[in-house]
């Protein structure tokens, strides 16, 4: 589980996230919506650490994220290319998380065949650097790297965007299956509202930092929504 308390984030006197309470739940798909600058990325910087909240904890399984390390091996994430290895293509880059992973060659095949649809013949044996992959493709290796060593906890930012249409729908048959069968909780940030809504049981939707709709009801989440993004 994930909990958040008492969260905030302040830019000198711009206060960019104000999360008082949120929980969420093992096997949960949670998805955050909200318009340009709401707070998303912050979020989920904030929950791994990548940037430290003014106020307030995040905690992962009951361990407060600044105070342990433990966290780490149980969390997968795929934010920015910033998170890759430019330098490496996407074979010699896996190849090391491998070892980091302490998976086997077999291991990392049998992971590397999930994403074989995804993939569709364009990022495993290219010999291209990950530096000089199209911005769909370098998505496609960081989810596939989020993903490996069995995380229980996967943040994913923006995952279809730059995705063509076929890897859109491929992406998300893909986080239905590990959801239901690998029960990994997913928390994805999308500005998608049809596939965010199709995959996730719950949309957080965020506004100025604040969060000001949970929603867990399926049948109403799009027109919610959509309702509220038309203004
Ligand atoms: N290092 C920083 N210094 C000052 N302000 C920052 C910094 N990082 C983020 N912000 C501000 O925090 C606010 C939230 O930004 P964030 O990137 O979390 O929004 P977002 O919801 O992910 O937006 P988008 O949909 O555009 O990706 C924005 O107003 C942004 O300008």
């Amino acid at each position: 589980m994930i909990q958040i308390s008492q969260l905030k984030k302040q830019y000198k006197d711009a206060v960019v996230l104000d999360v008082p309470s949120l929980e969420i739940a093992k096997g949960e798909c949670f998805g955050l919506v909200g318009n340009n600058g709401a707070g998303k990325t912050t979020l989920f910087r904030i929950i791994l650490d990548l940037v430290r909240a003014t106020t307030g904890t995040v905690k992962i399984n009951g361990e407060d994220v600044t105070r342990s390390e433990d966290w780490k091996s149980k969390v997968g994430a795929y934010l920015d290319e910033h998170m890759l290895l430019a330098y490496l293509t996407p074979d010699e880059y896996f190849e090391t998380l491998r070892k980091i992973y302490g998976m086997s060659p077999d291991d990392l095949s049998h992971h590397l065949e999930k994403f074989t649809e995804l993939f569709n013949e364009e990022v495993i044996g290219k010999k291209k650097y990950i530096r000089d992959l199209s911005k769909g493709n370098l998505k496609k290796v960081g989810i596939a790297a989020a993903l490996m060593g069995n995380p229980e906890f996967v943040l994913l930012d923006e995952p279809f965007e730059n995705l063509d249409p076929s890897s859109q729908i491929r992406l998300k048959k893909l986080v239905q299956k590990l959801t239901e069968e690998s029960k990994v909780t997913f928390l994805i940030s999308s500005h998608d509202l049809n596939h965010v809504t199709e995959i996730c049981d719950r949309i957080v939707l965020v506004e100025k930092g604040k969060v000001i709709r949970d929603l867990r009801d399926k049948s109403e989440m799009l027109s919610e929504l959509e309702a509220y993004f038309t203004g």
